[in-house]
């Protein structure tokens, strides 16, 4: 019998009960008790809907008050000694490395974020060094096998696996060695994953998922050795306990050399992403009495799978290796779909019965194990109408979009002159002072601000009463900004409920949910939108507000908009034609609102680019494709401009060793990254490797994290400041938080930003 299991599923709530009550509880409106009362009853809810759709196997573990990394960090006691001594209790502890704290004399930043893989997830970075004292600091993936177990679940508990985890980490500033591997040190850390198996096989647990999605990159044929010593010692010393090895979101590639060894009592390969390895995997496992799991369903997109196809991939390997030996699954978690299409009310039937979120996948994936084993069935039938459905309506092209898109020639992604021009036609315009000030874009949604969006989306209050209150909000923030005395100023962008969906509901091409919501990080949820045709913009999207906010001040005033790749990667995108058609079709669009822009009289536009590297293919070989589109786009969208616009890119994370040509090769003016907690690291890549005549002679690396309530002083600031200057040179410099301020407090905001005008100020007198 072919078994079912999904790999993880979203722990936000149907609701977002989660985020209510995480916020709730960190504005002490809650107490504790209440803040675990309401985790429990999503995580048996969530089991619920599992085992309800069908399935064998539930994921158990994955549920978490953060993010399911930082869970694992402080299971063992991956701590940093300030967080560890700092003498809150372990949640506020785990809270304080996540969010930072800063109260009670207690004043500790958060820890470092990055993307997870090739996702808009984000994860905290474990910080290791020689010293961590590995040990179990508490048992939650026991406990949640526990509680389900209790309340009548099948539990599978779900490890990240600990290479992945040692390999997701960075080397800590206590650290003896600073060029040290962190998977080096597995041979100390293992010993404590046995001790936890051990723990798991006592409460009953039959399966572990270990998620090594490291298996699906370059890097890991680098640690085969470690692989193997790691997983033969849990085969020899847990042997009773049945692991399912996990791999997902790429192809195993020559790393199936050595992971077809492992003593493992399972693989779990992504069918989604990289169908095509399917036939090598089965070779190589065939001889062995190792389960298979298929990752048939996609854990990434929205869409209903296409069962038929999928069945014969299932049927095909249950052929070869025997139907016990085969399990049907979702090919990665579920963590990046929304929970149900049930929570949709306002898309139409024709429309939703193209998506599957999380709920529905569970469905797919009981159906598909089913038919494996007892052929086809009334909901194989049905799935099979609404794929014909949906191929039905792909093939209505938008033949305008298409040919600009086809027909597009060389000039269309080039600026008129050269940076070294521009430089002079932008300072007579702009008129800035040495070390300009700025912030990202956002300043605080506030609850005030989203009352009054869901009002007028419920046509509680009407347009005009709408506007009149987004320009109130525009004149607030740019007095505010003036009163800083900050040198370019944003609107805050008040009008939009999300960088993505704000221009997707404008476009041509998209469709929209309305609870659609996935987790990006912590309590911050998104919701992404789907595209679902070919892209457009038929009429302007931002003209109206950065007018209104221009002629607020006599002070620049930046243009904003999310640029191709970044619409692209925070969407849904189509399945049916490639990502790189979609940027363009994007670009295009996005063009003729910035030439709209400078227009109407915004000299500096800021063109955001966060996801350019998130959506880096896995595979090296599989890069150059994705950033050719990447940054052609990117030009495409801003090129359209004359030499006196000052054209701005932002990024935000750190890490640009492998990606800094492309990022020269966008050819934008200015550039602003997110540095704060980089340790430096970026400055290094910045120092000399510019060609001489590129674009980006300006650079803003952030000097404060915005994912923190947490003030830094002016002189902490300024001591930022001061590296970045020595680093990349005075004339080179601009001043900036991390990204935009959208989900801090005003009162914080303020604080942290006057400190920033005060540490520019001071530099303009020390270091000029
Ligand atoms: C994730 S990048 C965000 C950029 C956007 N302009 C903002 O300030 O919010
Ligand atoms: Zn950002």
């Amino acid at each position: 019998m072919t078994s079912s299991s999904v790999l993880g599923f979203p722990r936000i709530g149907p609701q977002r009960e989660v985020k209510k009550a995480l916020e709730a509880y960190w504005s002490d409106k809650i107490n504790v008790d209440e803040l675990l009362k309401v985790s429990k009853e999503q995580r048996l809810h969530t089991y619920e809907i599992i085992k309800s759709q069908g399935i064998d196997y539930i994921p158990t573990g994955t549920f978490t008050l953060y993010d399911h990394v930082l869970d694992f960090s402080n299971t063992f006691n991956i701590i940093p000694e300030a967080y560890a001594k700092s003498g809150l209790n372990p949640l506020d502890t785990f809270f304080a490395m996540a969010r930072g704290h800063q109260k009670n004399g207690v004043d500790l930043p958060a820890t470092e974020m990055k993307k997870w893989f090739d996702s808009n997830y984000h994860y905290l970075v474990p910080e290791l060094h020689e010293a961590v004292d590995f040990k179990l600091n508490d048992t939650k993936p026991v406990d949640d096998f526990v509680e389900a177990k209790e309340a009548g679940y099948k539990g599978r508990p779900v490890l990240v696996g600990p290479i992945t985890l040692l390999w997701l980490g960075k080397v800590a500033k206590e650290a003896k060695n600073p060029n040290l591997d962190p998977v080096s040190l597995v041979s100390k850390l293992a010993p404590v994953y046995v001790e936890l198996l051990k723990k798991l096989h006592a409460a009953g647990a039959e399966w572990v998922q270990i998620d090594e999605p490291i298996l699906c990159l370059d890097v890991a044929e680098k640690y085969a050795s470690e692989f193997k010593s790691t997983y033969e010692q849990f085969a020899k010393e847990v042997p009773q306990i049945k692991t399912l090895l996990t791999t997902y979101f790429g192809r195993l590639d020559s790393n199936l050399n050595f992971v077809k060894d492992l003593p493992v009592s399972g693989l779990h390969v992504d069918l989604d992403r990289a169908p095509q390895q399917v036939d090598d995997v089965v070779a190589a496992l065939k001889s062995s009495d190792k389960v298979i799991s298929l990752g048939l369903v996609s854990g990434r997109n929205i869409w209903k799978t296409d069962l038929t196809a999928r069945l014969e991939v299932a049927k095909k390997v249950a052929a070869a290796v025997g139907a016990e030996r085969v399990q049907v699954a979702t090919s990665s978690s579920l963590l990046h779909t929304p929970y149900t299409i049930k929570n949709e009310n306002k898309l139409s039937p024709e429309v939703l019965d193209w998506f599957s979120f999380a709920t529905e996948k569970c469905a797919e994936v009981a159906t598909l194990a089913n038919a494996v084993n007892s052929g086809s069935s009334p909901a194989l039938e049905a799935n099979a109408k609404s794929i014909k459905a949906r191929r039905d309506y792909e093939k209505n092209s938008n033949p305008a979009v298409r040919n600009r898109v086809s027909g597009r020639k060389p000039e269309d992604s080039k600026r008129k002159s050269p940076f070294s021009v521009r430089k002079q036609a932008q300072e007579e315009r702009l008129k800035l002072p040495l070390f300009p000030t700025t912030t990202i874009g956002s300043f605080p949604q506030t609850k005030e601000i989203r009352t009054q969006r869901a009002r007028f989306n419920k046509k509680e209050i009407s347009q005009e009463e709408y506007e009149k209150f987004i320009e109130k909000e525009i004149q607030h923030v740019v007095k505010l900004q003036e009163d800083l005395d900050l040198d370019v100023l944003v609107h805050g962008e008040p009008e939009r409920n999300d960088m993505v969906q704000y221009f997707g509901e404008q476009l041509e091409g998209f469709a929209f949910t309305q609870n659609a919501w996935v987790q990006s990080f912590g309590s911050r949820y998104v919701r992404p939108p789907i595209i679902v045709g070919d892209v457009s913009r038929p009429h302007p999207m931002t003209i109206r507000w950065s007018k209104f906010a221009q002629a607020q001040t006599k002070r620049v005033m930046k243009g904003m908009l999310t640029g191709p790749c970044t619409i692209m990667a925070w969407s849904f995108p189509r399945a049916d034609i490639s990502r790189e058609e979609q940027m363009y079709q994007l670009a295009f669009a996005l063009r003729d609102e910035v030439v709209d822009l400078e227009n109407a009289g915004i000299v500096a536009i800021q063109v955001d680019e966060p996801a350019i590297r998130e959506g880096l293919p896995l595979r090296h070989a599989d890069w150059d494709t994705y950033l050719t589109a990447a940054v052609e786009s990117y030009r495409i969208a801003t090129s359209g401009v004359t030499d006196a616009c000052s054209i701005q890119s932002h990024y935000c994370y750190s890490d640009f060793n492998d990606i800094i040509e492309h990022v020269w090769a966008c050819d934008s003016d200015v550039i602003s990254v997110e540095n704060s907690k980089s340790d430096a690291k970026l400055l290094k890549v910045f120092v000399g490797s510019k060609p001489s005549d590129a674009g980006c002679n300006f650079i803003g690396p952030g000097i404060f994290d915005i994912h923190s309530p947490r003030v830094p002083t002016a002189e902490e600031q300024y001591q930022k400041l001061s590296k970045i200057v020595e680093a990349i040179g005075k004339d080179k410099v601009w001043v900036n938080p991390d990204c935009g301020l959208k989900t801090r407090q005003e009162s914080e905001v303020k604080s942290q930003l006057a400190n920033l005008v005060n540490a520019a100020k001071r530099a303009r007198k020390e270091l000029a």
